[in-house]
């Protein structure tokens, strides 16, 4: 038996970024009454086998029969044990600021929707429990803030009643739209209540139920049915494709843009959140096909893991790199920290040494180049600590920029005011170094970004960057810029960097450009963390399948 590991080297602690589990259902009523007959099994804790291995052999395409994922809930398992093993963990990390997405994922009639209702009553009430466990105190709440547990209970009702929902073939309450419903925690300690300038650390969980993928001949789709199949499969598809590119080639481009559902979930899935996905299948001979086909996209969404963790694990060398190199030049290389270095996955700066010191000495690394590369998020004064701030932002924008289309939170990277001046850091840097670096220290400098027009008309129209000004990099020396461009690093945070000819009459100089789409798809990116442009995205462009979301707002004061 060839078994499929997606997630054998996979640590099981607590702490991974992403959670993978399969939920087997029991057959239904109609399954049971056309004779149907259940062909998976849950063998144990983390794998799943398809049991009809005669039927394997004359059917060249089912060629795997055994899988393993973080963890796998049989057809007796209750919601409740689901929540416990399969999401509890990743829901409660809001109560620490991290952001976490839970979703379910699979063909339509496989037990999203039951599984999702569950998950997301179990984790409301834990996220209650935990505040009043933490005496803290919910008050001075507004239209947006939860009053109290009823209230967010009431609230789930509305939303399940106004749920899309249609009679299929193969669900008669088949969801017919991705429903999220995002419960944001707001903290802030209690000496720092009343303060002008009090910081809060905000985190949000997502609850997603994602609409049925299916296929329109099984579930006999017709007219509007099959109209909105199309768009949720479209949307699914593009889910697909976005996990698989970031688990195979996360250098690459990924299509976050290609729709809606993938520009929502953009933080959940790129790294920076912690997410739980539930793939949920039938156990039907009939639905075989589309289960294998869950089952293949819950082992791309595990193998997102491993490159999460391969990026962390360069990242820390390089820091040690950087580290061993300071301690070499008699810096204190816990400067560095100080300036942001830890600050994953902030790409940061720091300097190649001297040529010749590199030269004369012993090299510590066989590639001893490093350069500093800081791209953040600068708006006018305004600043917030939270974990979405590990987006990548665009410096500097016009005051027009920040008018009615966006909120200006959602631009935010620093929780240091006095970053609001792009060179900042760099100056920083060069202090604290003692002018030992000033060479390389003014490696890069942002040239000034007038951001033109509303962003939401620009980004819905991905070819037409018209509007959109380059964001330039120069780059002082031909060999950083040659590092630079080819960091994977830099790549991941979906820079590419173009040389670009240098008519500035500067000698050994090289420029990088980042194009006005790449400039434009980070906005986006930043975009989509922020609620109200959640609401903005969804209104502004006219989707058959509609998303219902609702925004539930927790005020959590420590004592
Ligand atoms: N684990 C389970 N145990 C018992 N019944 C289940 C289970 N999972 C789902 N069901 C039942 O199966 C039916 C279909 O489930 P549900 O509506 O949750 O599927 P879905 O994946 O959300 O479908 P769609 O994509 O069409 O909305 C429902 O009647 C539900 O009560």
């Amino acid at each position: 038996m060839e078994i499929m590991e997606s997630g054998r080297e996979l640590s099981r602690g607590n702490e991974e970024k992403i959670y993978v589990s399969v939920r087997l259902r029991p057959l239904n009523n109609n399954e049971v009454s056309s004779n149907d007959v259940s062909d998976w099994e849950s063998i144990n804790n983390d794998t799943i086998v398809y049991k009809n291995a005669s039927l394997l052999a004359s059917e060249r395409s089912m060629d795997l029969t055994a899988y393993t994922f973080d963890r796998v809930f049989g057809s007796d398992c209750s919601t409740r044990e689901v929540y416990e093993r399969g999401a509890k963990d990743v829901a409660l990390s809001v109560v620490h600021g991290m952001n976490s997405t839970i979703f379910a994922y699979g063909q339509t009639s496989s037990g999203k929707t039951y599984t999702m209702t569950g998950i997301t009553n179990y984790a409301i009430a834990d996220i209650y429990e935990y505040i009043q466990t933490r005496g803290t105190i919910v008050e001075k709440l507004t239209e947006e803030i939860l009053t109290d547990r009823n209230h967010a209970t009431q609230l789930l009702s509305v939303c399940e009643a106004q749920r899309q929902i249609g009679e299929t073939s193969l669900n008669e309450m088949s969801s017919r739209s991705h429903q999220i419903i995002r419960v944001t925690i707001e903290s802030s300690s209690h000496e720092s209540l009343g303060r002008e300038n009090a910081s809060t650390l905000e985190a949000a969980v997502n609850f997603v139920d994602l609409a049925g993928s299916e296929r329109a001949s099984q579930s006999l789709s017709a007219g509007r049915r099959l109209k909105e199949g199309c768009h949720i499969n479209c949307s699914l598809l593009t889910l697909g494709t976005v996990i698989r590119k970031l688990s195979k080639e996360r250098n690459g481009h990924i299509p976050y843009r290609d729709s809606k559902l993938t520009r929502i979930l953009q933080p959940s899935l790129g790294g920076n959140a912690r997410t739980a996905i539930i793939c949920t299948m039938s156990p039907a001979r009939s639905h075989v096909e589309q289960s294998r086909n869950t089952l293949i996209f819950a082992s791309c969404a595990k193998e997102l893991e491993k490159e999460i963790k391969d990026l962390i694990l360069q990242r820390d060398i390089a820091q040690a790199q950087v580290k061993e190199l300071l301690q070499m030049l008699g810096e204190d290389a816990s400067s560095m920290a100080q300036v942001g270095l830890g600050n994953y996955p902030h790409l940061r700066v720091q300097i190649s040494p001297d040529a010749e010191i590199l030269e004369d000495e012993t090299p510590i690394s066989p590639d001893p180049q490093f350069f500093d590369v800081d791209i953040k998020a600068y708006s006018h004064g305004y600043s917030r600590s939270s974990s979405e701030d590990r987006f990548v932002k665009v410096p500097y924008f016009d005051e027009n920029f920040l008018n009615n289309t966006v909120s200006p939170r959602i631009l935010m990277s620093s929780s240091n005011s006095s970053e609001t001046d792009p060179y900042h850091v760099w100056e920083e840097i060069e202090k604290q170094s003692n002018g030992v670096f000033e060479k390389k220290v003014r490696c890069i400098e942002t040239e000034d970004l007038s951001y033109r027009g509303a962003i939401g008309t620009n980004y819905a129209s991905s070819e037409d960057n018209a509007e959109f000004p380059a964001l330039k990099v120069h780059i002082n020396r031909a060999e950083q810029y040659m590092e630079l461009a080819s960091n994977p690093a830099v790549k991941d945070l979906g820079f590419t960097l173009s040389p670009k000819d240098d008519n500035e009459g500067r000698e050994d100089t090289a420029s990088g450009v980042v194009t006005s789409k790449e400039v434009e798809e980070l906005i986006s990116a930043s975009i989509i963390a922020d609620n109200e442009s959640i609401s903005t995205i969804l209104k502004e462009e006219k989707i058959l399948a509609p998303f219902d979301i609702l925004i539930l707002h927790l005020l959590k004061i420590y004592p």
